[in-house]
Formats: C-alpha cells, sequence, structure tokens
C-alpha cells in the first residue's frame, strides 16, 4: 500500500490540497478560505514543501526552510528548520513521516546545513531520526500581589522608559534588536519578516488574529534595549479585577530593559497575574522581583530539538571556557554524520577532525545535539546509560570541555 503512495515536493497549484492535508493532520478545520490560503502562500519555497500523495490526495505534508541556528559564544549555523509535518489518519503508521524525514535530512546534508532542527508535538516522534531535546523551555506565572513590588512604581528607576508602540513601529525596531539578541543567546533563531508581519497583524493566517499589546524599552540614552507583546484577558469577578497578562513575547539586549519590562507588566493595575511565555529554565525573571517565589513555574519541557548534520562544524563553531581534548564515538544509525572525532578546544578556539585514536566516550548523536549547546550535562547522559564512558572518568572530563555558562533558550515556535 505505501509504495502506491509517491513522496514528493508538491508545486504551488497544489497548495490548497497540501494545506487540506496540513489543517487535517492538526485536526484544524480542513478548507482554508481564499485569504487564509493566499496568505499562506508566502511560506511556499520550491522544493522545501513535501507531500505524500495517494492517487491526487494529498495525504501528508512536510515543510523546511531555511534558519540560523545560534551556538555557544555566539556564532551562527546554517539550520534546516523542519515544521508542518502531518500524515493523515488513514495513512498513518506506514513510514511516510520516515520517507519525506530521509528526503529533507538528505537534501539539508547536502546543501550543507550543520543541523536541523524543529519544535516536538509529541516527545517519542523525532529521536528514531537522530534529533536530540537540545533546548528547554520554562514558563512561569506571577502572582503580582506576591512579588513585593513597589506599588507606586511608574517608570523604571534607571532613567530608562517604556512606551507602548504599535505594529508598524515594532516592524521597524523589532527586526535589528532582535538580531542582536539572537546573536547573544545561544539556542535562539532567526526570524524572518513574515515572523513579525504575523505577530503584528500585517499578514494574517487565521481570520480571527487577536492585536496585542507592544511596549518598547529605551534607555537613559535613548537606545532600543528591549520590547514585549502581551494580551490581557478582561476578567472580573464581582467588582474584583483578575486580568492576567500574557506574554507572547519578551527580549532585551541588557539586563536592565529585561527588568523594566517584567516591572512594568507586573505593575499595570487590574493585572493579578502576568504568565511569562516561553523562557529558559536559568531566566531571571523570579529574581528581577523582590520575591522570587512569587513566580511559580507552570511547564518545563522539551522544547527545540536539534539533529547534528556534520559533528566537525558543529562543534568547531561554538566556545570552549576550559581546555582538553575528547576523542568521541558518535553512533548515527541514519548514517548522515557518525564517526570517531577528536575534539581539542580551549578558549582560543577549537579544531574537531576525523580520527583512528582510542575514544574516550561513545554516544548516539542525539545525545550530542543534547548536549552541544550546554542543555544537558554528560555526566547526567552517563548516568542514565546514554553515554557510555570508554576511560574511566571521561564523562566527567567531557562535561567540564562542554560545559556553559548558561542554558540555551529558543524563545520561538515554529
Ligand atoms: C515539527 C512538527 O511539525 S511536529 C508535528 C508532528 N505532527 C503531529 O503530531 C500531527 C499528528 N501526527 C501525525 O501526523 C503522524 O502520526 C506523525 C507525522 C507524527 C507520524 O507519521 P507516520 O507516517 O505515522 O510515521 P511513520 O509511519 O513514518 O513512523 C515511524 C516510526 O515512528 C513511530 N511513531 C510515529 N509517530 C509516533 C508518535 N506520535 N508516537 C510514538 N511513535 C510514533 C511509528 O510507530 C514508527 O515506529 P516503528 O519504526 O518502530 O514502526
Amino acid at each position: 500500500m505505501t509504495d502506491a503512495v509517491e513522496v514528493r515536493p508538491i508545486t504551488e497549484p497544489e497548495l490548497a490540497d497540501w494545506h487540506r492535508a496540513l489543517s487535517t493532520g492538526f485536526l484544524q478545520t480542513p478548507t482554508l478560505s481564499a485569504d487564509q490560503l493566499d496568505a499562506r502562500r508566502r511560506q511556499f519555497v520550491a522544493g522545501r514543501l513535501l507531500g505524500a500523495f495517494d492517487g491526487s490526495r494529498c495525504v501528508a505534508t512536510f515543510r523546511s526552510f531555511d534558519q540560523e541556528l545560534t551556538v555557544v559564544g555566539g556564532a551562527t549555523v546554517p539550520a534546516d528548520a523542519v515544521s508542518n509535518v502531518t500524515v493523515t489518519p488513514t495513512h498513518r503508521r506506514r513510514g511516510l513521516l520516515t520517507r519525506m524525514m530521509s528526503q529533507d535530512l538528505a537534501a539539508a546534508k547536502e546543501r550543507g546545513d550543520v543541523v536541523a532542527t524543529l519544535i516536538a508535538a509529541e516527545y517519542p516522534i523525532y529521536g528514531r531520526y537522530g534529533f536530540g531535546p537540545a533546548t528547554t523551555l520554562t514558563e512561569w506565572t506571577v502572582e503580582v500581589s506576591r512579588a513585593g513590588l513597589d506599588k507606586r512604581w511608574s517608570r523604571p528607576e534607571d532613567g530608562g522608559r517604556i512606551d507602548l508602540v504599535d505594529g508598524e513601529d515594532i516592524r521597524k525596531l523589532g527586526p535589528d534588536l532582535y538580531e542582536r539578541f539572537r546573536r547573544g543567546t545561544p539556542g535562539a533563531v532567526s526570524r524572518s519578516d513574515l515572523w513579525w508581519q504575523l505577530r503584528t497583524g500585517a499578514v494574517r493566517f487565521d481570520e480571527e488574529w487577536k492585536e496585542p499589546y507592544f511596549a518598547v524599552y529605551r534607555s537613559a540614552a535613548g537606545e532600543v534595549e528591549g520590547m514585549a507583546s502581551y494580551e490581557s484577558d478582561d476578567n472580573w469577578q464581582g467588582k474584583q479585577p483578575y486580568d492576567t497578562a500574557d506574554v507572547q513575547w519578551l527580549f532585551g539586549t541588557s539586563p536592565a530593559a529585561e527588568r523594566a519590562l517584567w516591572h512594568y507588566l507586573c505593575s499595570i493595575d487590574w493585572i493579578t497575574r502576568v504568565k511569562s511565555g516561553r523562557r529558559s529554565p536559568d531566566d531571571l525573571l523570579p529574581h528581577y522581583l523582590p520575591d522570587p517565589r512569587a513566580a511559580r513555574i507552570t511547564t518545563q519541557a522539551d522544547w527545540l530539538w536539534v539533529r547534528i548534520l556534520d559533528v566537525v562544524r558543529a562543534l568547531e563553531a561554538r566556545t570552549y571556557d576550559s581546555a582538553g581534548s575528547l576523542v568521541l564515538d558518535v553512533v548515527d544509525r541514519q548514517g548522515l554524520a557518525g564517526g570517531r572525532f577528536r575534539l581539542d578546544a580551549s578558549p582560543d578556539g577549537a579544531s574537531c577532525t576525523p580520527t583512528t585514536d582510542t575514544p574516550d566516550i561513545a554516544l548516539g548523536i542525539a545525545e550530542l545535539a543534547s548536549v552541544w549547546l550546554g542543555d544537558q550535562s554528560v555526566a547526567r547522559l552517563h548516568t542514565l546509560g546514554r553515554v557510555q564512558e570508554e576511560r574511566v572518568g571521561a564523562a566527567r572530563e567531557a562535561d567540564a570541555l562542554l560545559r556553559a555558562s548558561g542554558r540555551p533558550w529558543c524563545p520561538d515556535i515554529f
């Protein structure tokens, strides 16, 4: 049966059928309006949208696009970002995802991408293709009354200011600021113009788009250093307001900007709770509050998954705080990137070369992705039996070499 189904890149006229399959796979209304389809045309890139066709009907979807991923130390690597993965329920578990993924990863490797990235809908799907969870997502809810902030707070203490602006301002100011931010944030990914258009309503994929509030922080010197987008509900109970500010995104290029934006959000009259949106596990949000316990973790889970396609370039792209050498046996069941590699690293730079030297540790390509950006420790994976020590003590040494000073953070969903 599977053999009768053809997997291939779609053509632009096939987009409506492809989107019907995509909506069906995500359990959404199958047929898009002409306007919705028109807006989504902007994501069409020839060769990067795969479909599986049973006769003339599209029964599976897969889209990838070019992205940059920031690594430890601030360099970026080219990534193959994977999204819109669905198989129609009538055609599941016949190997269609496996066929689409194999085609896409082979093409990405051929193009020279260092990694593939995705946000996994469910944990068990992507490990088999060599993806490993590489960043963790943490969401907090701040109970404003417990935060200990001064009730009379009305502006940043540092001489900076916060202004509410509209979507057009965000489209002008956002991309440059985000570029600076993401280059200092391992785990962050590039944002396209379309990303900003969708978040500010200039392009709408769904008819019921709700306009959020946009806040911008400028330093005392007048520099734009941070911005946030948030919504609020309209929640009155009797004569009391219990509104929640729901942060869509918030980032800054200085701690002062982030502190001021969180204080602003926690000081809006009627707002009793602030939901943080997607942060890294070691985000400073709780510590910007006089009482950090006011921020309660509501979600903690795997977020960005990474599939390393080129071990040498991946390990050479990042920086290392200490000096050391490590021989790694990297097992890749798909045969895309495995082998034995010698990493010689120091704060001055790193070189990684294929070798026949005796290995220190052995690990899967997915486990390498989990330790590469510093989200996991080699010692923890060793304790779990997912990294093997070929020399006693090597896991702890690998840990010291690969450790990063902060956890990586991918604030985006794609
Ligand atoms: C990046 C993103 O877009 S994330 C969104 C992913 N999409 C969804 O969650 C939408 C709903 N789910 C689906 O559309 C499908 O179930 C998919 C795309 C997840 C899987 O497609 P399928 O064609 O059924 O996968 P395929 O047949 O290639 O499965 C390969 C293997 O993965 C396993 N597998 C696939 N999906 C799952 C899952 N959700 N949970 C556990 N195992 C899974 C299969 O059992 C199979 O295992 P086997 O090799 O041991 O037999």
